[in-house]
């Protein structure tokens, strides 16, 4: 998917919700563990609900890794079971030497058909380029990302760049890639960097997990980092996937997910 088909699917949707598709098989409800690929029928049942109030699902990988070959399979039917005007997100957050980075790029952009791929870009630019020049595809790098730890390195100052970690990271990448294939991942617990983000990096959307269970403010985001063509996809997971552990489950998501919805289509009329 291209940058203006999903800045036509935001506009329509009135949304930028990505519906994170982090399934523990632990935290499902109980009645599906008696079925054949319990954790498939829940994304599905998942998707069925939210399909109209979202842009992108974001499977994590380390939800599916974790259950060995039959996790990537479910993955692999996961994937295939979204909707085609919706972008897929594979929360890898790989990264390697360049021969290295260039198979992981093949496995997510040939082998799995993801739409994009997060990207760890501490090994530098042979690292990173690999996933640069898939048509349509999308390379997403770490920028400042919503976890305490983010403060342990990416908030470090260089002293001879004059700049914080995390802002050579954008300012490099942005020499590697358009905002036509290049994302930044922005923690939503970041919000009062966010404005700052924004005009080191204008144009490029960011993906920003961390509303929800993590407990980021999505209209300070909205707010703070909205360019003029929305330029975000803000990530939601537990909030949504596990809103209720009954037989109701993916009636409470739809219900979690319709709030996000209903709240990005107001911040949308109020701050763009
Ligand atoms: O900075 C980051 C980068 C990635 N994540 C991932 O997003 C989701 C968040 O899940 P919630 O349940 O909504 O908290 C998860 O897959 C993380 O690995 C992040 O949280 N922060």
């Amino acid at each position: 998917m291209n940058r203006q088909q999903l800045a036509e699917q935001i506009r329509k949707k009135q949304s930028y919700l990505c519906v994170g598709l982090d399934t523990d098989i632990t935290k499902i409800p109980a009645h599906l563990l008696s079925e054949p690929n319990p954790v498939l029928t829940f994304n599905r049942a998942i998707m069925e609900a939210t399909a109209d109030l979202c842009v992108a699902y974001k499977p994590n990988t380390a939800f599916y890794e974790s259950l060995g070959s039959e996790g990537w399979q479910t993955l692999e039917q996961t994937l295939a079971a979204v909707p085609q005007d919706i972008l897929t997100i594979a929360d890898a957050k790989r990264g390697d030497i360049g021969n290295t980075s260039a198979m992981y790029a093949r496995a997510f952009f040939e082998q799995m058909n993801v739409d994009a791929v997060t990207v760890a870009p501490y090994m530098g630019a042979d690292s990173v380029k690999p996933f640069l020049g898939f048509r349509d595809k999308w390379a997403i790098v770490l920028a400042l990302t919503s976890n305490a730890g983010s403060a342990d390195f990416q908030t470090l100052n260089l002293e001879k760049e004059q700049t914080r970690l995390y802002e050579t990271v954008i300012q490099k990448c942005m020499l590697w890639a358009s905002a036509d294939e290049l994302m930044f991942v922005v923690g939503a617990t970041q919000a009062a960097q966010i404005a700052h983000i924004r005009s080191l990096a204008p144009d490029y959307f960011f993906l920003v997990p961390g509303v929800g269970a993590q407990g980021g403010d999505l209209e300070e985001v909205s707010r703070l980092g909205f360019n003029q063509s929305v330029g975000l996809l803000v990530n939601a997971s537990r909030s949504i996937l596990y809103a209720s552990s009954g037989k109701d489950f993916a009636e409470k998501a739809r219900a979690e997910a319709k709030r996000l919805q209903q709240q990005m289509q107001d911040c949308l009329e109020k701050y763009l």
